[in-house]
């Protein structure tokens, strides 16, 4: 049967990889609906290769421009609105939610109260919100599958084992453009070197991330709520070479481990194509030619961002709001040049130092938490 894809972010790294996953099988998939932001040349060709009936972009007068480009007539809406209406307004299956940051949340929420499976990339829905998405999903009998590597990975070697025959699991790490610098010598460096992933090709926000280790702060959250483990049974592990993409160890000390070249079609493809496996063009891994995997301990000193996530997820409540909205505001400062790398921690540990929490909070509370950290880490 055809499944109806909606992405969220289709003109992105994560967008445009699953736009190349679902050209590869034109009769299981059928595109309803495209978000991009500002790229409109590309999101044209999408739209003139995949047909999509609603398409959003991030201003009228882009929505104008496209218009004027496009063979047909799709409906075309733009903003945050448009982009809410993407989700929730096609006749999509599932919504591939691929924008970067917590715009993602109200879409997100929007697709589940349209009664969309969600496959998740945008890890700061989860994290500002995690407790309102995962409950209205479960409320309404939808699925939440992992498109991140590691949740992908988590979710491949759990394989439908119930949560509590799980000992721990670990994310692994790559340790981001710096690992091989210490604190010292971060002082200075530059957005240019920032942005060299040792692995992964991605967004320039999620490598930023990386590089803080912000990133695998919010992916701690993210296991948290898709996986309902508390924060002491998610450890990290930094593995160099990005081969084990995550593991389970279970009460009976078995460890599962899922492994392969890094290259994001094939955690995309399979929250498309869950439970079935596919073919993808991803070559074989080769572990005779590799040799050796490598693995650190994760230093919490050096990789501050990490403590002040664990903090953050423990706290619970806003905190987590907070620690997102601060980096996606102090990333946003660093690649602009306003500030210097080591200042993204300091203006994230400054915002949760500056916090109430509040517990339990509902859509609005999360907004002006959200807005409140933004603002805070926007200040010197
Ligand atoms: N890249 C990766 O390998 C991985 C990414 N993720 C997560 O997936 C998400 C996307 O990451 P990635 O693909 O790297 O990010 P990119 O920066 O490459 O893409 C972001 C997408 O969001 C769109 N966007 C940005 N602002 C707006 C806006 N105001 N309105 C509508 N659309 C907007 C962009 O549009 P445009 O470019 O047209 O402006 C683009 O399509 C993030 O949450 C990230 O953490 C998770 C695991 C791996
Ligand atoms: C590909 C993916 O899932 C990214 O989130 C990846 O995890 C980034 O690499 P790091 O391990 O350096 O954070
Ligand atoms: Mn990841």
């Amino acid at each position: 049967m055809t499944k109806r894809i909606a992405i969220l972010g289709s003109t992105g790294s994560i967008g445009t990889q699953t736009l190349d996953v679902i050209s590869h099988y034109p009769e299981r998939f059928q595109v309803t609906a495209l978000a991009g932001g500002y790229n409109v040349e590309l999101l044209a060709e999408q739209v003139r290769q995949f047909r999509p009936k609603l398409v959003s972009v991030a201003t009228r007068e882009l929505a104008e421009q496209l218009k004027a480009t496009l063979p047909y007539s799709p409906r075309i809406v733009y903003g945050a609105e448009g982009l809410v209406e993407s989700a929730a307004a096609s006749d999509a299956d599932s919504v591939v939610t691929a924008v970067v940051g917590s715009q993602g949340l109200q879409p997100t929420l929007a697709a589940l109260e349209a009664g969309k499976h969600i496959a998740l990339a945008n890890k700061e829905t989860l994290v500002s919100a995690g407790h309102l998405v995962m409950s209205l999903a479960k409320e309404r009998g939808l699925s939440i599958l992992p498109v991140d590597s590691e949740h992908s990975a988590i979710f491949q070697c759990l394989n439908g084992e119930p949560r509590e025959r799980i000992r721990r699991i670990t994310l692994t790490a790559s340790g981001g453009s710096f690992r091989d610098k210490t604190r010292a010598e971060l002082d200075g460096v530059t957005v240019e070197q920032a942005l060299k992933h040792p692995n992964w090709s991605m967004g320039a926000k999620i490598t930023i991330d990386s590089a803080t280790m912000a990133n695998k702060g919010l992916e701690v959250m993210e296991a948290h709520w898709l996986y309902e483990l508390p924060y002491d049974r998610i450890d990290v592990l930094i593995h160099p070479e990005s081969i084990i993409h995550s593991f389970v160890e279970f009460e009976d000390s078995s460890i599962i481990a899922q492994m392969g070249l890094p290259d994001m079609r094939v955690p995309i493809q399979y929250a498309l194509t869950y439970p079935d496996r596919l073919p993808t063009p991803v070559g074989s891994l080769n572990l005779a030619e590799l040799g050796k995997l490598h693995f650190r301990e994760m230093d919490q000193e050096r990789y501050r961002m990490m403590r002040y996530a664990y903090e953050a997820g423990r706290i619970g409540g806003t905190a987590p709001t907070v620690f997102n909205a601060a980096n996606e505001a102090a990333v946003a400062r660093f690649l602009r040049g306003e500030i210097s790398f080591l200042q993204i921690e300091e203006l994230v540990e400054r915002a949760l130092e500056r916090h109430a929490a509040i517990f339990n909070p509902g859509l609005e509370a999360i907004l002006e938490a959200d807005a409140w950290a933004r603002g805070e880490a926007s200040q010197s």
